[in-house]
């Protein structure tokens, strides 16, 4: 890392944004539920200065946001009736049932046609409020198209149902997966080519997608993996588009994510920018790394923060105490280190210190080119 990053990622952990956030956010925290034990929950932080409307139901309509269609129904190459969803998914079976999240539960089904895809049923009582979250996944996922992003394949509307139909990612989350969940742990080759694909992903929503996207809520429990340990960046229930064709660098708006990976300076000013992603991106490549969750709290204060306690000893000479002891082989130090370095540089406090998406794509790949040459003994 070069020496302003550290400069300022020292003066972030003596005094970190975890801790001191600004009193007017912490205020006013709305929610979003989550009833997931393994996942952090989602949140959206709301600014009671007045400068923002407190409540998500009194949000004018944003610019950001694209209007709601009246074709959307027809998006996407899947298209059923609620009969159809109901015997697909078994009348919401629970046995069928993949997980939860805030916005509702997510279902395996099984078309006429033999597919497999996921549903997600938004829960009645959040029906309304989540609304907008809702629409904001659906037409952004209708205009993206990625090996490493999770593929709309339709939706429904009818009534008081909200069905959002994806591909089925049939591996679980890289959490599971760092729990070692599925069985046998990820080795470090898959670690690192997993955080390739999902740095590829990013980059197409910040720079190839039709419309810039910024993702908001990029996590370990958001990241789906395939059969052969491809990952697909899921759940795109807080993205937001991006201003980049006004020219301007930023959106102002509400801050929405999940605590642990939300970036300290649009916590603080409001400000999003696909930087907000990086950031988010650097605190889960440390996950990756470590295996720890970004807050530990059952850990000693000191190691609670694990982004902070992980800084700490790079900087004391113990990266190598950082590896996560799930791993079996031996890690090369060298490489370890160019990636602990990459996160930090990605998680700055200031956003101007982090790279963009597309450079950490790059910088990963060069990584993993050293890390075959080594294999190869060259
Ligand atoms: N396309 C999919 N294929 C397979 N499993 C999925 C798919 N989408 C979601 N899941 C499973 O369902 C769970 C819940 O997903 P969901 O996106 O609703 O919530 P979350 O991201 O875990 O939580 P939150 O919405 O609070 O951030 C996921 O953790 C995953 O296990």
């Amino acid at each position: 890392m070069d020496a302003p990053g550290l400069v300022y990622l020292c003066c972030s952990y003596i005094c970190p944004c975890f801790q001191s956030r600004s009193k007017d956010t912490e205020d006013a925290v709305l929610v979003k539920e989550s009833n997931s034990v393994k996942s952090s929950p989602s949140t959206e932080l709301s600014s009671v200065s007045g400068k923002i409307p407190a409540s998500p139901l009194r949000v004018p309509p944003s610019p950001g946001r694209f209007s709601m269609s009246p074709k959307l129904d027809r998006i996407g190459s899947v298209h059923l009736t609620m009969r159809q969803v109901a015997r697909a998914t078994q009348n919401f079976s629970p046995s069928l049932k993949l997980g939860e999240g805030g916005f509702g539960t997510v279902y395996k089904a099984q078309l006429q046609d033999g597919q497999t895809v996921a549903i997600k049923r938004a829960s009645r009582e959040n029906s309304d409020a989540l609304r907008s979250e809702f629409r904001s996944e659906i037409e952004l996922l209708a205009k993206i198209e990625h090996r490493n992003l999770v593929k709309l394949l339709g939706y429904v509307d009818k009534g008081i149902e909200r069905l959002i139909i994806t591909e089925y990612v049939p591996n679980g989350t890289l959490r599971e997966h760092l729990d070692g969940v599925h069985g046998s742990c990820l080795d470090f080759s898959q670690r690192l080519e997993i955080s390739i694909d999902i740095a590829h992903g990013l980059t197409y929503l910040h720079s190839y997608a039709e419309k810039q996207i910024i993702h908001r809520d990029v996590k370990s429990s958001n990241i789906l993996l395939t059969d052969r340990m491809r990952a697909k960046v899921a759940d795109f229930g807080f993205a937001r588009v991006g201003d980049n064709e006004s020219g301007k660098t930023h959106v102002l708006t509400k801050v929405k994510g999940t605590v642990g990976y939300l970036d300290p300076e649009y916590m603080r000013t409001f400000k999003l920018t696909p930087k907000s992603d990086v950031y988010s991106f650097g605190v889960l490549l440390v996950e990756i790394l470590t295996g720890r969750r970004p807050v530990e709290s059952r850990r000693s204060p000191e190691e609670k923060v694990t982004i902070r306690w992980a800084f700490g000893k790079f900087n004391n000479g113990e990266a190598m105490h950082l590896v996560d002891p799930q791993m079996k082989e031996a890690v090369d130090k060298k490489i370890f280190k160019k990636m602990l370095n990459l996160s930090f540089e990605c998680a700055a406090p200031t956003r101007a210190d982090r790279p963009d998406m597309k450079s950490v794509g790059e910088r990963l790949w060069a990584i993993r080119m050293k890390y075959l040459q080594l294999g190869r003994g060259e």
